[in-house]
């Protein structure tokens, strides 16, 4: 595992825990936080040559994580590859800037289009992979094209028709590809309004969720008709605790960590909510959180 360190910063049985938002999970073997693409695609050769279980995450905010740890790599891109750049309308992000800082860049530049992804947690890999979406935008409103590394790790360019976007998904998330950059078409806005607009729907995002509380944002993802959180508070789940996690007294649609929970728990809960769902409503819920 040594030949790891040439590519960036490496850490070994790190808990997870440190980086999930769930604030749970066990150790990792290796954790690398590669210093460039270059960098990042040696390592992925390096995995797929040797058999080596490995995964690429972004700002973890999207994960439930083993207690037991991962045994494997996870290259992560948190604070690393996060390059931003402007030109025109056009914005150029790496995968691992932050949904938060590209709409930041946009905002100084008076380019409107990204405030929706403003208070979105994760990052442009792991949003643009999901066609993250909040209020009333979804990154495939401002996608232009996306940079990826293909499954033999050939460098490919898709255009936003081509990622073929759907409800939380894309043609890159299908075919497991992995997120270089992307390039968001933004238009000339008023730099105010845009900053107004950020701060309005941070504060409606604040006032309904539970921003303080250890989660992944919505555990599950809209089944077609209903609201994930308003079947679980129908039925009678609201503040419902098991173990260390629950369901937020705020917002139905969040599992929480609510006092040290393990990912078991966390896990049980969710089971525990999608059975209690369908058995009151014969609706399957789907869960949007990944488990690694
Ligand atoms: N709307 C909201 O308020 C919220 C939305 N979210 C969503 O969760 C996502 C979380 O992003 P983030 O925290 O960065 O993701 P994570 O680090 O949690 O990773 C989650 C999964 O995304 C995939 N992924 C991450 N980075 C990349 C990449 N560069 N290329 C390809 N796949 C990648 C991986 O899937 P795989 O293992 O299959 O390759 C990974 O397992 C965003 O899409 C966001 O929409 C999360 C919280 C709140
Ligand atoms: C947080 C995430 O994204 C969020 C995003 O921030 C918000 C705001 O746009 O809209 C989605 O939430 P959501 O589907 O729960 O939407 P909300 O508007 O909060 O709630 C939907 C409906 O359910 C009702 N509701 C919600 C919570 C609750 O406890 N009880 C209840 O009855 C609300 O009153 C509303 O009528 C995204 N979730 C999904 C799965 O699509 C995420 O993906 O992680």
């Amino acid at each position: 595992m040594k030949e790891f360190e040439k590519y960036g910063k490496v850490l070994k049985n790190e808990p997870l825990k440190k980086y999930t938002s769930f604030k749970t999970g066990g150790p990792a073997n290796l954790i690398l936080f590669p210093e460039s693409e270059e960098d990042l695609i040696s390592a992925l050769k390096i995995c797929k040559e040797r058999n080596l279980k490995h995964i690429v995450l972004g700002n973890c905010t999207n994960v439930l994580a083993k207690d037991e740890g991962f045994d494997g790599v996870v290259i992560m891109l948190k604070g690393v590859l996060k390059d931003i750049s402007v030109s025109g309308d056009l914005v150029t992000a790496s995968a691992g800037a932050t949904l938060r800082e590209v709409a930041e860049h946009a905002l100084e530049k008076s380019l409107k289009g990204l405030e929706f992804a403003h208070g979105i947690p994760g990052s442009v890999g792991g949003g643009v992979i999901m066609n993250a979406g909040a209020y009333d935008g979804e990154l495939k409103d401002v996608v232009e094209s996306v940079r990826l590394l293909d499954n033999d790790l050939n460098i490919i360019e898709l255009d936003n028709k081509e990622m073929n976007f759907g409800y939380r998904q894309s043609i890159a998330q299908e075919k497991g590809y992995i997120v270089l950059s992307a390039k968001f078409k933004l238009n000339k806005g008023n730099y105010e309004e845009i900053k107004s607009k950020m701060e309005d729907l941070m504060k409606r995002r604040s006032d309904k969720q539970p921003l303080d509380m250890p989660s992944a944002g919505s555990t599950f993802r809209r089944p077609e008709g209903y609201f994930a959180g308003k079947l679980i508070d129908d039925s009678g789940l609201r503040g419902f605790t098991h173990g260390g996690a629950g369901i937020s007294e705020k917002h139905c649609g969040f599992v929480v960590n609510k006092n040290n929970a393990t990912s078991k728990e966390i896990k049980e809960t969710i089971e525990i909510v999608q059975k209690v769902v369908y058995d009151n409503f014969n609706v399957k819920l789907v869960r949007e959180v990944k488990y690694i």
